[in-house]
Order: C-alpha cells, then structure tokens, then sequence
C-alpha cells in the first residue's frame, strides 16, 4: 500500500484557514485532520481533542521534551505542535493527512517531509486580512495588530512554498486545493 499525502496548509491568521479547512473536509471526508495541542484557551465551542488538545505550559514542555511533536512553534505569546504519532499513523495506513498550522511550523515539517504538499493560503489583499480578524471578533486589538505584524512577514516566505492559493472565495479555494490533492495523486514520483 502507498503511503499517504502530508499536506500542509498554511498562511496568516485570519486568511481563513480554518474556514478552508472545514470545508474541505466535508468535500473531502477521507482526508485526516491532524489536531494540534496548545496552550491557548479555549475559544466558545471551542472542544478539546477536535478543535485542538488544550494543554498547561507544563504540559506542552512534557511532550517537547519526550519527542512527541513533529512540530511546535510559540505564536503570538501561546504554544502550537503537531502530535507526531497520529501523522506517522495516518500517512502509513495509507490515508492523506491535513496539517492547518502556522508558517514557522509548517518550514519546520518540511525539512522532515519535503515530500510533503506545502500550499500557502493568501488574502485577497492585506486590508482584507484586518477585517477578516477583525470581523471574527476573537481578538483584542493588540493581538490583532501583532498578528498583522506577523502576517507580513509570513507573506514573505511564501518562495519556499509549492502552490499559493488565493482565499477570495471559500469554494473556489477548496476547489483549487482539491485539484492539487488529486494532481499529486496523479504524480509520477521520482
Ligand atoms: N506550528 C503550528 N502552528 C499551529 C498549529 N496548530 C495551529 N497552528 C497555527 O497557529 C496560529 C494561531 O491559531 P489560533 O490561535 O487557533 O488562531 P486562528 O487559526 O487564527 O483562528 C494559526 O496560524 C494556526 O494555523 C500547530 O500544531 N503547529
Ligand atoms: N473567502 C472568504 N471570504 C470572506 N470571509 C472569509 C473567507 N474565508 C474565511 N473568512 C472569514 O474570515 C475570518 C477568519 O477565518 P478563519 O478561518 O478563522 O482564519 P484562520 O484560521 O486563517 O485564522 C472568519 O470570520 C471567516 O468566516
């Protein structure tokens, strides 16, 4: 059996991968979503173990510290990690696996996969981006000044990248994402 896709699907916050993400899944329901662990709070409705794995501070250096994140990467004053064990898994058990994570991460997973898929998420324009955050209503001010700060220089690292996907409108960025899925499933692969 071939293994699975690592695809990565990454970008600035409030680019609407999330949003993205979600409705990519329902179209694609065989494709894994990896759950991360954090140390941020819980969002309202947010639930432990689907949206994230909520974890203390101490909680999240225990598990850098026995190897069990493929990834972490402290964002905006909190910590983010991939569970390392369920992406192995899912990518041997032949099934394709989605990560939804930050830009430093996601250069991270790829000196371990570079045969991963790594697809950056990009706004219509920096001014839609604000007022995507904005309008979310999940964020301070500060924060979302610091994560427009932050988004900048995302941006700049969009050349280490293989495909860049405009999110003007959600269907038309899972229909563009869903052809890459089914194009590298097509690849001859070297
Ligand atoms: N490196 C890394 N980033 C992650 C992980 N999980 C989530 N993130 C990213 O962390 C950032 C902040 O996430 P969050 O606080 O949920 O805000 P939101 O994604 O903007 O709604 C986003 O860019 C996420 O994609 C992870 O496991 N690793
Ligand atoms: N294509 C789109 N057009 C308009 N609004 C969008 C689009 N995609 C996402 N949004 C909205 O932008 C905000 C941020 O989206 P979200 O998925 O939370 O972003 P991220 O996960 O990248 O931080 C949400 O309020 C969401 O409804």
């Amino acid at each position: 059996m071939s293994r699975g896709l690592l695809i990565v699907l990454s970008g600035p916050s409030g680019v609407g991968k999330g949003t993205v993400c979600t409705a990519l899944r329902s179209r694609i329901p065989a494709l894994v979503y990896s759950v991360s662990a954090t140390t941020r709070s819980p969002r309202l409705g947010e639930v432990h173990g689907v949206n994230y794995f909520f974890k203390s501070r101490d909680q999240f250096m225990d598990m850098i510290e026995n190897d069990q994140l493929l990834e972490y990467a402290e964002y905006v004053g909190n910590y983010y990690g991939t569970p390392r064990d369920f992406v192995e898994e899912t990518l041997a058990s032949g099934k394709d696996i989605i990560l939804e994570i930050e830009v430093q991460g996601a250069l991270k997973v790829k000196e371990k996969f570079p045969e991963g898929i790594f697809v950056f998420l990009m706004p219509p324009s920096l001014d839609e981006l604000k007022d995507r955050i904005q309008g979310r209503g999940t964020e301070n001010q500060a924060t979302i000044d610091h994560r427009m700060s932050v988004a900048v220089d995302e941006i700049n690292l969009l050349k280490h990248y293989d495909y860049a996907v405009v999110n003007d409108e959600i269907n038309l960025a899972c229909e563009r994402i869903e052809s890459i899925i089914i194009a590298e499933h097509c690849k001859v692969r070297k």
